[in-house]
Order: structure tokens, then sequence, then C-alpha cells
């Protein structure tokens, strides 16, 4: 099983490289990859286990953050209704998007980033995903509030970007115009 020493942090290079693409169907290694960060995520968000092997609570992992440069992400966590959005997912890409922004009024952090970042991280308030399942079922998810952000803060661990990338030097805590605050 993955556990916090498996996270690598923030200076390594990976976190800034642009993934490869997964060649499709994907490899035994490569599928047990993404099973494996699936499985992180669902551990670190079981208080016995994650109590166990001190894992640091996460909803979204991506592939590079274990230094593996590809374009891999998973995602597990309650929406705001209690809907469960899991996904385990190969070559996830944003095909559309809002004009309209959104942002978490607490900021975010990171399983890769061990200090607290203050700002603001401007979003898209609503996103169009296609990516491939570990199952190899093409699928196609449009998405909003707080599961929007999460995958739009994995899929830009694929590109080498990191959540504070996104704040305002000047005035972190601006938010941008017109933008959603989601709690
Ligand atoms: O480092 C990661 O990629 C995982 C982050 C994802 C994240 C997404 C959106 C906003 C902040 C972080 C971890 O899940 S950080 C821990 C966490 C746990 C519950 C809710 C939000 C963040
Ligand atoms: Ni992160």
């Amino acid at each position: 099983m993955l556990t916090a020493k498996d996270i690598i942090k923030e200076g390594h290079p990976t976190l800034r490289v642009v993934a490869s693409d997964v060649s499709l169907p994907p490899s035994q290694e490569d599928s047990i990859t993404l099973q494996k960060m699936m499985e992180y995520l669902q551990n670190s968000q079981n208080p016995d286990i994650s109590q166990q092997y001190n894992l640091r609570p996460g909803v979204g992992l991506a592939a590079p953050q274990i230094n593996v440069p590809k374009k891999m992400i998973a995602i597990h966590i309650r929406d705001e209704s209690g809907t469960l959005h899991s996904y385990a997912l190969f070559n996830p890409r944003i095909v559309s998007h809002s004009v309209e922004k959104s942002f978490l009024t607490s900021g975010e952090g990171c399983l890769s980033v061990d200090r607290d970042v203050p700002g603001l991280v401007p979003r898209y308030a609503r996103v169009t995903v296609k990516a491939t399942t570990l199952q190899g079922e093409e699928i196609k998810l449009r998405l909003k509030g707080l599961v929007a952000i999460v995958f739009q803060h994995e899929i830009d661990h694929l590109n080498g970007v990191m959540f504070y990338d996104h704040i305002n030097q000047d005035n972190p805590f601006q938010p941008p115009e017109g933008a959603i605050p989601i709690e």
C-alpha cells in the first residue's frame, strides 16, 4: 500500500514536469499504480487506517506526486450533497470550461506541500472532463462545485502546476471578479 513516504514534496523536479500520456490499453503496471493511488485515498479517509499508518487525508492524488510522471489521477470525495465521486482515471483532460470562476474560501492545500500557503486559488466554476477509466471506458464528466476544484487541482499536477501558482501575489485574498465562493 502507498504511505506518506511515497508522496514526493515540493522541490522534487517530478512535480514540475508535464506528465506523459498513458498508452492504452494500460499496462498491468500502470493499472496497479492507479489502483494503489485510489487505495491511498480510501485509506487516508479511514480513521483507523490513516491513524495506524499516519496518512494525511486526501481527496485527490496525481501520479507525479508518487514520482510517476504519467497522466493518471484518483479522486475520492463526497460532495456537498453527500454524493460520492470516486474516479481512477487515465489521461484526464478538461475539454471545456465556464468563463465563470470559483474558489475555496479556505484556500487550498496539497499532499506534496508541507506548509500553509495562504490565499485564494481561482478555478473554473464548471469543467467538462474526458478521461479513460481503469475498466477502459471513455467517460465525459460535467463537474461543478468542490469536485470540479479537486479535478482541476489534480489535472494541474499532470501539467507541473502547483495550486499556489494561481494565487494573486499582489493580493492573495482578492476574490476573482464575480467568482463563486465555495465553503
Ligand atoms: O495534493 C493533492 O493533490 C491532494 C489534495 C487535493 C486538493 C484539492 C482541492 C483543494 C485542496 C486540495 C488533498 O486532498 S489536500 C487535503 C484535503 C482534504 C480534504 C479536502 C480538501 C483537501
Ligand atoms: Ni496537490
